[in-house]
């Protein structure tokens, strides 16, 4: 499997990347936290962008992301308007999802985005066409907040982004007991045993699910949320920490 290259970043080689997420609210909270990254152990930033207070006014979105671009330097940048539906802050429609994504795109200012995967099947391909042609890297996600699906339906759903063209597949479950934590790190296994022809991304939410956030590299998940600040989902580590854990584990594989 080849590894998907973003500035000088080869996810899914090696020891599983560092993403941190930025949820902001104001353009000066955004661009506070966009300035601490680069003295902490991040390999990706992810601007949530369904946090910022003028998320529906694209040109406000724009001169946000050329500010962040400009204070991140060469640490790539993911563009992520999580939906409500998803665990995120806002609901939109999916034509001005899509819209949104691409003028972001278009803009330069972001290495790759995230598209949901039930925005719908005709959406996702014409968005990830028009991504595409930017040179911007596609990450297709899922969430599910309250359960996590049976192993066959998270492969499934990983093979259908994988098929729809995303050049990452992620999919994010919340465990209700330990046997959860288990599935997904199974479907994780196979998926990347049998199927995975692009690097993959998973996790089990919550403090139950933190071990499948560590062991990616064993497992199969090329990149791993961690917090600097305020988190955007439960159970992310404080990157120092998951940083010494990643590089103890990989160390200890050698
Ligand atoms: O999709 C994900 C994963 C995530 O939900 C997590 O569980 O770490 C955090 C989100 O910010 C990100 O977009």
């Amino acid at each position: 499997m080849e590894a998907v290259k973003v500035r000088n970043i080869n996810i899914g080689e090696g020891v599983p990347k560092i993403c941190v997420p930025v949820v902001g609210v104001t353009k000066e909270e955004i661009l506070a936290a966009a300035k601490t990254m680069k003295d902490i152990p991040v390999d990706v930033v992810e601007w949530r962008v369904d946090w910022f207070e003028h998320v529906f006014e694209t040109e406000k979105v724009i001169e946000a992301a050329r500010e962040i671009r400009e204070a991140l330097g060469e640490i790539p940048l993911l563009f992520t308007f999580r939906t409500k539906k998803e665990g995120g802050e806002k609901e939109i429609g999916p034509e001005a999802y899509s819209e949104l994504i691409q003028k972001v795109s278009e803009s330069g200012f972001v290495d790759m985005v995230d598209i949901e995967l039930f925005t719908g099947d005709v959406i996702v391909k014409n968005t990830i066409q028009v991504v595409h042609e930017y040179g911007v890297k596609v990450i297709i996600s899922n969430h599910d907040f309250d359960k996590t699906p049976g192993k066959e339906e998270i492969i499934n759903r990983l093979k259908k982004m994988q098929e729809l063209g995303a050049d990452i597949p992620k999919i994010a479950v919340m465990p209700n007991e330990k046997k959860d934590v288990l599935t997904l790190l199974d479907a994780t296994r196979e998926m990347y045993e049998n199927y995975a022809e692009k690097p993959l991304i998973t996790m089990s939410m919550a403090g139950m699910g933190v071990v499948s956030r560590l062991c990616g590299e064993e497992f199969g998940s090329a990149l791993t949320f961690g917090a600097a600040g305020k988190a955007s989902a439960p159970g992310q580590v404080s990157v120092e920490k998951l940083k010494n854990v990643l590089t103890l584990l990989h160390e200890c594989r050698a």
